[in-house]
Formats: structure tokens, C-alpha cells, sequence
């Protein structure tokens, strides 16, 4: 039977195609060319140093690629090349979001204002840029009513919403992190790009982080991107698993072909730490052996 062509080649949100970053005489992405399906959690894995963020900083808009392209297509058909736009044209047209490695909230401002305050666009927009709007009128008001409905929705979402009215610098870290993925998600982003979201959570929150994740996979119409260490995260939730080393791909696939690619499995990536020991007592048994 012929191989099933995967989501991501027939329709994928986003395209990098050919991307190379160089930093004066330093490779930091070569070449790279990938796909994230729409609708999928895609995880952009590999080990410090590989690239990873500098995708995200590509995407985003933050770096010019030395070269390459990166064509994003939204829903209904529209195309948006993300390397010829500026990063604020990035978050507010092609409607990709983001978070960052290190937190980023307002820590003196509530839960509730932080996820205002992300909206700011669309409710700038609505009062006409003047004060007379932003004071009066009805375009206004309603988009106010629009901002703070979604921002309960995804303080429901996220089991925050009885702490909606404390500062947000007060929550446990967990909780900061998934407060981090509703403010993004309250841009109603098509392309959501996560930079290691599981970072420093213990065994529970790193439970409740997959479910938020996979419930925005279910019931929103927002792909996921996301840049991860903890291989329990990328194995259990990843649609679709791209693995850098050294600014190049070693591997692309579904997360089981990925962890079982002889490629990933010596650079030490894709298995959890039993495996890993097993690596190396099996190394240990040939060196031994050769040593004989
Ligand atoms: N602005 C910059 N100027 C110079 N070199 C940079 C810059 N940004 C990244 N690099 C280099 O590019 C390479 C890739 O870095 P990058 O941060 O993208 O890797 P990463 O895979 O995200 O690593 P980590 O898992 O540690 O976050 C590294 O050698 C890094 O030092």
C-alpha cells in the first residue's frame, strides 16, 4: 500500500523553505526547509545551540533570513511571505503569535489587564486612534465587550479564572507559563509558536500544559509550533517532530519514525533516559569488546 502523504504536505499553515541565518561567519540555520500541517502541534527539537530560536526570531519577524522563504497561508487561502514583512505586520496580519523562553508578563499588572492589554489592536483600531473614540463610540465599545469576553474564556481555559483580579507576578510559575499561552492566544493567532513551554515546570504542570495544548489543537483554529527539551512533551503531544543539529535537519516525521532514526537516536534526542542508558551500556558492551 502506498505510504499516507502526511498532513503537513498537503496542507501545510506554514512553509520554510531554503532558510539560512548566518551571524558574520557563524551558521546559526542552513538551508533549512520544513512544513507545520494546519491543525497540528509541529516540535522543532535539537540541542543547545542548534537553531531552534533563531527560526522562531525568522518567523516572527525579529531576524531577515540571510535567504530562504517563509510562505504562511492562512484558513481561507490567503498567503503572507513572513520574511518580507515587518514584525508587528507578522503578529497583527499574518496573525502569528508567540512566546518566549524567559516569561514575559506585565508581573505588576492582573491577570485580567494582561490579557487586555495583548488585545490593544484590535481595540485601538476600533476606537479610530482618537480619544473621542477610545471615549465614546459604539464600534469601541463592543470591541472592548469582544476583548474581555475572550480574555475570561481563556482564564477559564486555564483554571486562572478566580485569580483574574491578582497581579500576575503572584502566580506559581506553572501558571505564569500558561497565562503567557493565553495572552497569545487572545491575539487569536493562526500560528502559535511556543519556545520550550515546558521549561522548568514539575511532573503536574508539565500534565496540564499538554492538555492546554491539545485542547487549543482541538478546539481552536490555531496550529501549533513549538521548540522543546522535555521529550516526554514532544513524544506525547507532536503531531509532527523536526529535528535540527547544527543549524541542519537531521530528521523530519512523526514523532515515533523520529525517535527510532539512528540519526536522532546518536545525537542522544527522541529518547527518554532509560533509553539513553541503554545507548550507552550498549556503546559500553562494544567498546568492552573491542578492548578484548
Ligand atoms: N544574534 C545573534 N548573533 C550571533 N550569534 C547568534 C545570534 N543568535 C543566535 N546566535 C548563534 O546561533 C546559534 C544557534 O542559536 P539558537 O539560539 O538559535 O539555538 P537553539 O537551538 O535555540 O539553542 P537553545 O536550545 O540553547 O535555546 C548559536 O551558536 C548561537 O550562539
Amino acid at each position: 500500500m502506498a505510504e499516507m502523504i502526511p498532513s503537513w504536505e498537503t496542507n501545510p499553515i506554514l512553509s520554510v523553505e531554503h532558510v539560512t541565518m548566518r551571524f558574520g561567519g557563524l551558521v546559526a540555520v542552513n538551508d533549512l526547509s520544513f512544513k507545520a500541517g494546519r491543525g497540528d502541534i509541529t516540535a522543532l527539537i535539537g540541542p543547545n545551540g542548534a537553531g531552534k530560536t533563531t527560526v522562531f526570531n525568522c518567523i516572527t519577524g525579529f531576524y531577515k533570513p540571510t535567504q530562504g522563504m517563509l510562505h504562511l497561508r492562512h484558513a481561507d487561502g490567503k498567503p503572507f511571505l513572513l520574511e518580507r514583512m515587518p514584525d508587528f505586520k507578522i503578529s497583527a496580519k499574518a496573525k502569528v503569535a508567540r512566546t518566549f523562553q524567559n516569561i514575559r508578563l506585565f508581573s505588576g499588572m492582573t491577570l485580567l489587564e494582561n490579557l487586555l492589554v495583548a488585545q490593544h489592536n484590535p481595540l485601538m483600531i476600533a476606537s479610530g486612534m482618537t480619544v473621542l473614540g477610545v471615549l465614546g463610540f459604539a464600534g469601541y465599545k463592543k470591541a472592548e465587550k469582544h476583548s474581555i469576553e475572550r480574555a475570561e474564556y481563556w482564564l477559564n481555559k486555564i483554571g486562572l479564572y478566580d485569580r483574574a483580579d491578582d497581579p500576575a507576578g503572584d502566580l506559581p510559575y506553572g501558571a505564569q507559563r500558561r497565562l503567557e499561552i493565553a495572552r497569545a492566544m487572545c491575539t487569536e493567532p493562526e500560528l502559535l509558536c511556543l519556545d520550550e513551554p515546558a521549561a522548568g515546570l514539575n511532573p503536574r504542570e508539565s500534565g496540564e500544559l499538554n492538555e492546554l495544548l491539545l485542547g487549543i489543537r482541538r478546539d481552536e483554529n490555531t496550529s501549533l509550533l513549538l521548540i522543546e527539551h522535555d521529550m516526554s512533551v514532544v513524544m506525547e503531544i507532536s503531531d509532527h517532530v523536526v529535528v535540527l543539529e547544527y543549524g541542519t535537519k537531521i530528521s523530519d516525521g512523526k514523532p515515533e519514525a523520529v525517535r527510532n532514526d539512528p540519526r536522532v537516536i546518536a545525537a542522544y534526542l527522541g529518547v527518554d533516559d532509560e533509553e539513553v542508558e541503554q545507548v550507552e551500556q550498549a556503546l559500553d558492551v562494544v567498546t568492552e569488546e573491542a578492548q578484548q
